[in-house]
């Protein structure tokens, strides 16, 4: 079997690869996914998202120990399933805060400041908030913001700028930081995955090809060009070559999984688990960063809590500690209309509390995926190295106390009667070090694991071609240099479109700062 391109991982950043490389009508595209179709009914409703956590579409991955977090072994849900994570995640739609993009430009990532992902952020949206010079109206990804917010949304709202909190628009537009509501991936009530908004429409082309159920191995090489895939597919060995080219799409965890299979990363790693090396590539696997949330700060209410209209959680707060938007901000708080909390404590019952999460934006902390087989069934162990900096800790105690002051604002009178958890005074930072210990679970925003860069350590170049290879992309959450301000999977989306251009030799749309009409 022979293809144009073989595009590895149907998830967020495979569908828009699979959709835009099969425009061209002379190219062959074959997108390969190990997990099968999107025919899980609880993919489509907004608050089944939780419960997708563990299910058959779930790699279900899971941390190591994590020494600064009280040992405890984390849950990483990615998705397994065409549309990848885009079909468990919780459909927030947040861009970023432009230093986030200008920052990893300074770095030596050229292409991917805020001007340049602009066009792309405009083009992939239909926004409600467009006409704007921030936003597009003909885009796939069709997004909506709840208009008949939850009472405990308004509430957290009001209570944010009760604590000085000036409230914004929303999160993708002039201003990040200050409270406002959720702008959200739900099309007539039900989740658009980015499978939906992306691969579905290009489905009836002639020349594009998707086959679920298969693993893939490693890379297959003639000289220094990668030429196809080793695939396993009903427990059975395939190979698949590649004309053009292969596109790893296989996310945060995979992706350098698969180079470091095929022989790409550290020489000595590799050794140990008796894989040669292809390229010595060090850099593959580590730079491994994650938002951590919190569970957290709970409530009892004196009502019942509503169910929700939407998916559970429908309004944000950005904040930094100077208060000032031209930097990223450090913190984020969300209302949840649920009980949440890690199994180191008794959660209330549902209808009975509700949850104001909290956490930061910019980790320091790093961690690395290294692998521990070269079996592809075997997965790799997954080190973040949560809270191991000591930045991490204090700006998480600062976002706690934060939060808790705008739990125990005037605007949440009439739903509060008490805190439950913490539920106690937490008078030493080593009290409240070790609540948070406790109560700390990620966020589901890993990135960085094939950085990209112009340095020695870097995984690709800032054309997103593997070092030391041709013919070998990386384009997903692992290529990220430095995580954004909030999730990511719209700038996924926007650096998926603008890859699609460098793949296809067109010019990158030209860069656009709409903050330089105002
Ligand atoms: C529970 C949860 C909630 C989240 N909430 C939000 C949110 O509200 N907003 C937001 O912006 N982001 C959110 N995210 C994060 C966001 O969904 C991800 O950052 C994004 O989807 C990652 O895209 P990706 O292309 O890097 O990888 P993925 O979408 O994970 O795609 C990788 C694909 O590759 C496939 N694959 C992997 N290995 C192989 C292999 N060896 N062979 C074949 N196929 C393979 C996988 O099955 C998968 O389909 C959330 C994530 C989770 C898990």
């Amino acid at each position: 079997m022979q293809y144009d391109y073989l595009i590895v991982g149907a998830g967020t950043a495979g569908c828009v690869l699979a959709a835009r490389l099969s425009e061209d009508e002379d190219a062959t595209v074959c997108l390969i996914e190990a997990g099968g179709e999107a025919d899980e009914p609880a993919i489509s409703e907004p608050a089944m998202w939780p419960m997708l956590e563990g299910s058959d579409i779930d790699w279900a991955f899971k941390t190591v120990p994590q020494r600064h977090t009280a040992n405890r072994i984390h849950d990483w849900a990615r998705g397994f399933v065409v549309g990848g994570s885009s079909c468990i995640n919780a459909m927030a739609h947040v861009r970023g805060h432009p230093s986030d993009f200008d920052g990893w430009a300074a770095a030596g990532c050229e292409g991917w400041g805020y001007a340049d992902l602009m066009p792309y952020f405009i083009a992939s949206e239909t926004s409600p908030f467009a006409p704007s010079p921030y936003h597009g109206d003909q885009g796939p990804i069709r997004q909506m913001v709840p208009s008949d917010p939850h009472p405990l949304t308004r509430c957290f709202m009001a209570a944010a700028e009760e604590q000085g909190h000036v409230p914004t628009r929303e999160h993708n537009g002039a201003r990040m930081t200050g409270p406002t509501l959720n702008t959200l991936v739900i099309v007539d009530g039900k989740r658009q995955s980015v499978a939906d908004a992306y691969l579905t429409p290009a489905l009836s082309r002639a020349n594009l090809t998707v086959r679920t159920g298969c693993l893939v191995d490693r890379l297959a090489f003639t000289g220094t060009r990668c030429s196809g895939l080793h695939l396993i597919v009903d427990g059975k060995p395939v190979h698949i070559e590649a004309r053009e080219g292969v596109v790893l799409c296989a996310g945060v965890i995979n992706s350098p999984a698969i180079l470091m299979r095929s022989g790409i990363g550290s020489a000595d790693e590799l050794a140990k688990l008796g894989i040669s090396t292809r390229v010595d590539l060090p850099g593959v696997g580590q730079n491994l960063q994650d938002h951590l949330l919190s569970g957290g700060n709970v409530y009892l209410s004196k009502d019942e809590v509503p169910f929700t209209q939407t998916q559970h959680s429908e309004s944000l707060l950005y904040s930094s500690r100077n208060g000032d938007d031209k930097l990223a901000p450090e913190m984020v708080a969300a209302c949840v209309v649920v009980p949440i909390a890690t199994d180191a404590f008794d959660p209330p019952p549902f209808g009975e509390a509700y949850t104001l999460m909290f956490g930061f934006t910019h980790p320091r902390s790093r961690g690395a995926i290294r692998l521990r087989s070269a079996d592809p069934t075997v997965a790799p162990d997954i080190d973040p190295n949560y809270l191991a900096e000591e930045y991490d800790r204090e700006i998480y105690i600062e976002a706690m106390e934060r939060t808790r002051a705008i739990g125990h604002s005037q605007a949440f009178a009439d739903w509060r009667k008490e805190e439950f958890l913490p539920g106690v005074e937490l008078n030493t930072r080593a009290e409240k070090l070790d609540f948070l210990q406790k109560a700390a679970f990620t966020h589901h925003h890993p990135v960085g694991t094939c950085r990209m860069g112009s340095d020695d350590e870097a995984v690709v170049d800032p054309a997103l071609v593997v070092r030391g290879t041709e013919g070998l992309h990386v384009i997903d959450g692992s290529i990220i240099p430095q995580a954004t301000t909030g999730p990511h999977n719209a700038a996924i989306v926007a650096m998926a479109e603008r890859k699609s251009d460098l793949i296809r030799a067109q010019a990158p749309r030209t860069p656009f700062d709409p903050r330089t009409l105002s």
